[in-house]
């Protein structure tokens, strides 16, 4: 049986220092909480340290990166490659995040490039999709989610399947100020968004893994995870503290599909 996923994402927050202590503490308690697949997703400036880290414990914490140039190298100033992060170690690549979309302008278009990189390099994309509050409220949702989740996936073959994983992020729910969505709503787009990949893949796009973030937290992370379509959680502000992060494996328990 696959295991659910849970992982967090710390976007631009934490120094080196402070993400060490938060990795040796996590690699202890993640040892108690077998029945989960584990990820974090640092900043770039920390990968290798938590890289040494993970191998020294010999965890099974996978390590991301936040993004990542989809060449090899180049004239690209501030940019990292894939061979770059090949080189320390890194499991996952984190694209499309809601944040680069709207702060730093990243498209549909370059998320597929760079998901198609990602693969072509041994990594597993974690393609980021989720539609506006404005989207929500003209009722545009599944038609936004579509063309993302489509327009990331062109060119991605079928044999790819299991070696990327799709998160739905409303941008409405993500962040400080953000509204936990219901999880009936979840429910209803997790299951369109596995419609939409039965459709592109056929039966094995029920294989993909779908993860569900934006304000998870410890009273809304156990409905959310027992939703038929939701793989796995992708945790932010709640899962920068090990002890939080912990509460929340503890109210999850087991989770079978
Ligand atoms: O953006 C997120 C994960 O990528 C979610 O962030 P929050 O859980 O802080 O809303």
């Amino acid at each position: 049986m696959k295991k659910f996923l849970l992982g967090t994402n710390w976007k631009m927050n934490k120094t080196l220092v402070q993400g060490l202590a938060y990795s040796e503490t996590l690699i202890t308690i993640i040892g108690q909480h077998p029945q989960f697949e584990f990820f974090i997703i640092p900043p770039y400036t920390h990968l290798w340290k938590i890289k040494e880290t993970i191998d020294v414990h010999k965890s099974p914490l996978k390590l991301g990166a936040q993004n990542m140039h989809e060449q090899d190298f180049g004239q690209f100033t501030g940019e990292i490659s894939p061979l770059m992060l090949a080189e320390i170690g890194v499991d996952i690549v984190e694209l499309g995040h809601s944040e680069r979309r709207q702060y730093f302008n990243e498209t549909d278009e370059a998320v597929n490039r760079k998901a198609l990189a990602a693969l072509k390099h041994g990594f597993t994309p974690l393609i980021c999709i989720g539609e506006q509050q404005a989207d929500k409220d003209y009722d545009v949702s599944k038609e936004m989610l579509a063309k993302q989740l489509k327009i990331a996936l062109t060119d991605v073959p079928a044999d790819a399947i299991g070696h990327f994983w799709i998160a739905y992020e409303p941008v409405w729910a993500i962040g400080v100020g953000g509204t936990p969505a219901a999880t009936p709503y979840v429910e209803e787009i997790h299951d369109f968004l596995r419609r939409v990949l039965i459709d592109r893949y056929g039966p094995s796009g029920q294989a993909v893994p779908l993860l569900f973030g934006g304000s998870v937290n410890i009273n809304n992370a156990r409905d959310y995870a027992q939703l038929a379509n939701v793989d796995g959680l992708f945790i932010g502000r709640s899962a920068w503290e090990p002890d939080l992060f912990e509460a929340i494996m503890v109210a999850l328990g087991t989770i079978t599909k």
